[in-house]
């Protein structure tokens, strides 16, 4: 490659023009990158294209189909073609269900996995050369950590990212740029806001989100309307930051709902869809131009961008039904031609003069021209940074979250201590009488099944914790083993001082069984209670995102576990089939009770129902009134306990991977087989075109052995 020159295929052709470094006209950046971008660009891309690394995006003849729950399919997206430059920003327009977000997935392979799509998508000339850490993509939701404040989430977030070999005063400089980029300078040290902190704007957190994608600095950005639930000022600011951001030589797509005609103007084309087919693409500055051609000139007074979903909003048609009396007459004596025919004829009208128009044609193309010309091959790789540094700097993160969030230990805590010290008063000083063996046993069991139970107040935390994870992981910032050990290091000192102050104020007040060891067992145990129910929660968390829904299930797992503990219903009498073998197995109540029963009882003599009757060893009730087998050392229940804390955190990183994984590929077979099923009974459905089922997983899978390959 020669700098500014020609970059000649195999055969000799010249596929593409190369200036690097140097601005294009009204001084948009082209292909060109700032130092800071270099820095992470350079090590990643083919030497033979570096210097340009802009994203071209074009996209023909795409078509997305779905399979609905009552086993009908829909076409979402019929036919588009557009194109998007770097340099510039496009607007998705149309109304509410029209397809924006449906085309954004399609673009940035985030469909989901009952969708399938047909046409072809190129980037830089390129098949779907996509992956994680290729195309940023700002979803609707803010899922921010709300603790955090704006500078440490950005941080967190560079750490996370950058390559342990950057410098950290350049990791500072570029956290620092991107605050200054996105104007969030004022805000830099507040904290974003949780229920019980008060952070933020809406505005702010919406340029937070998008500061975070930006941090390493994309070439391609997507953005699920930006600007929504924003007042006119921020949604401004918001898309005059992205404006700059183009302006940078990034390739921006932004969904818009109802901008105002200053935010309209700030985008360089529009692309205007109604039930999922192009009404117009084409330049910002045109489309007044086009809607007057087609019939539907925008009324003098009226803002461009209202007129044009106006016009191909069919709610309409269902208000103009409603209206009587004089309204009515108002709307039929209108000289707009919109008044005149439904909204439905005027979407037909419009669909079908676009696509005989030269700005369809001149599209087409345009699309021929980039297809043809094969760039970089995008890959920045997600993450740069080692897993060790992921993993510790998700510990910092997550401990930082779960000292600053009241919600998640703290007022758990409270509420231990004030159950343990209820426990403590009622049995307090249980002593060796007769009456006591059975309150032992109550004891043990309330503390090892209620207060353990207890931990499922932690589950809306943990659901914040998943939300961002899952925004994260689908970004590419990390992996799921960096997450689950952050998680589980960052929670360990919180368990143990909850399980240590409450254990010790329940074992001194009801003077359990004297001894260190027999202290320590207690505590020991009561811990290996806490983290395997705080595993369940986070695995339930993992495929449950609703609150109710996820204690509902957690609730109810854990009440069948007490069941079987052997305190409601003794071991032997328990039904032997499914009840006794395996479930009191499977419950950790079950060996937390055999232990601590042993650990309370065995050694201690207790009196008898009169006292001219002999005393009774703790043996004797443990083997007969109880029923634990006392030739099994209380140890190995404890051993057996503290395997079940191991495989329960096994068990959550199995529940994210699966519902990563397994879940998607087993709706989208189930999805494919219906259409299958369809098509050979002879329905309308086809599955010609389904040629791929669009996960980004598999997609990314696929695209790194392909680039191995090459
Ligand atoms: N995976 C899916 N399965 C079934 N229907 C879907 C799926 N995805 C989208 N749809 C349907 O396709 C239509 C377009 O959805 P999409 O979210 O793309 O619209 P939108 O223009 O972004 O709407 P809004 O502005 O309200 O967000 C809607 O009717 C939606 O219910």
């Amino acid at each position: 490659m020669k700098e500014g020159g020609e970059v000649r295929s195999s055969a000799g052709q010249v596929i593409m023009e190369i200036e690097s470094n140097k601005p294009a006209g009204n001084g948009i950046v082209v292909g060109g990158l700032s130092p800071l971008s270099e820095t992470l660009w350079k090590e990643k891309i083919d030497t033979e294209f570096i210097g340009d690394v802009s994203a071209r995006l074009a996209w023909k003849d795409l078509t997305v189909t779905v399979t609905l729950g009552n086993g009908e399919t829909q076409k979402i997206l019929e036919g588009l073609t557009g194109y998007a430059e770097p340099g510039t920003i496009t607007a998705l327009m149309g109304p509410s269900g029209s397809g924006k977000s449906t085309l954004l997935d399609a673009l940035s392979s985030r469909l989901a996995t009952n969708a399938f799509l047909s046409g072809t998508i190129l980037l830089n000339g390129r098949k779907m050369k996509m992956s994680f850490g290729t195309a940023a993509y700002v979803t609707q939701d803010d899922n921010l950590i709300g603790t955090l404040t704006v500078r440490e989430t950005i941080s967190y977030s560079a750490c996370l990212r950058l390559p342990n070999t950057m410098p950290q005063e350049e990791k500072r400089a570029l956290v620092e740029g991107t605050i200054v980029e996105m104007g969030l300078q004022d805000c830099a040290d507040a904290v974003i806001g949780n229920w019980h902190l008060r952070g933020i704007s809406g505005g702010e957190k919406r340029r937070v989100s998008i500061a975070l994608e930006i941090l390493m600095r994309p070439r391609l950005l997507f953005l699920d309307e930006p600007t929504s639930g924003l007042d006119s000022a921020s949604a401004f600011f918001v898309t005059q930051t992205l404006h700059g951001l183009s302006r940078d030589g990034r390739t921006v797509i932004a969904s818009v709902h109802q901008p105002s005609s200053e935010v309209f103007e700030l985008f360089d084309r529009l692309y205007l869809l109604s039930g999922g087919k192009t009404v117009y693409f084409g330049q910002v500055s045109e489309a007044y131009a086009f809607f007057a051609q087609a019939g539907f000139p925008c009324p003098s007074l009226r803002n461009p961008s209202d007129h044009f979903l106006r016009c191909i909003n069919s709610d309409f048609d269902k208000v103009k039904a409603t209206l009587k009396g004089s309204m009515k007459r108002r709307f039929e004596r209108s000289d707009d031609p919109l008044e005149k025919m439904t909204t439905m004829e005027a979407i037909r009208r419009l669909t079908d003069f676009y696509s005989h128009s030269q700005y369809y044609y001149s599209a087409r193309e345009k699309v021929e021209e980039i297809s043809q010309v094969r760039g970089a091959v995008l890959d920045s790789g997600g993450s740069q940074a080692s897993f060790l540094l992921q993993a510790l700097t998700l510990t910092r993160r997550s401990f930082t979250n779960m000292s600053r969030d009241f919600g998640y230990y703290w007022l758990r805590l409270v509420i231990y201590l004030v159950v343990t010290i209820c426990i403590g008063t009622i049995y307090l000083n249980v002593g060796t009488g007769y009456g006591s063996i059975l309150s032992r046993g109550a004891c043990a069991s309330f503390v090892f099944g209620f207060v353990t139970f207890m931990s499922i107040g932690g589950f809306p935390s943990f659901v914040e914790d998943m939300k961002v994870f899952q925004r994260e992981r689908l970004n590419g910032h990390y992996g799921v083993s960096a997450f689950v050990i952050g998680n589980t290091l960052s929670a360990l000192p919180f368990l143990i001082l909850i399980t240590f102050a409450s254990g010790t104020i329940c074992y001194f007040m009801v003077r359990l069984h004297p001894g260190f060891m027999h202290y320590l067992f207690f505590i020991l145990c009561l811990y290996a209670c806490v983290t395997v129910v705080e595993s369940l929660m986070m695995a339930i968390a993992s495929v449950v995102p609703n609150f109710l829904m996820g204690i509902i299930i957690g609730a109810g797992i854990q009440g069948i576990f007490m069941l079987v503990s052997g305190f409601f219903r003794l071991p032997n009498d328990i039904p032997k089939p499914f009840w006794r073998y395996p479930m009191s197995y499977v419950s950790f109540h079950y060996w937390a009770m055999q232990g601590q029963y042993q650990n309370d009882l065995r050694g201690l003599v207790f009196d008898n129902q009169t006292p001219n009757l002999p005393k009774i060893p703790g043996e004797f009730i443990l083997e007969n009134v109880f029923q634990i087998n006392v030739n099994r050392s209380k140890w190995w229940d404890l051993l057996v306990l503290f395997s079940m804390v191991v495989i329960y955190r096994l068990l959550f990183f199995i529940m994210i991977k699966v519902n990563e994984d397994v879940t998607p590929w087993i709706r989208g077979y189930a999805a494919r087989r219906w259409l299958r099923h369809k098509k050979n009974s002879n329905q309308p459905a086809s599955v010609d075109h389904v040629n791929r089922t669009p996960s980004l997983r598999v997609y990314v899978v696929e695209a790194e052995k392909s680039s191995t390959r090459s």
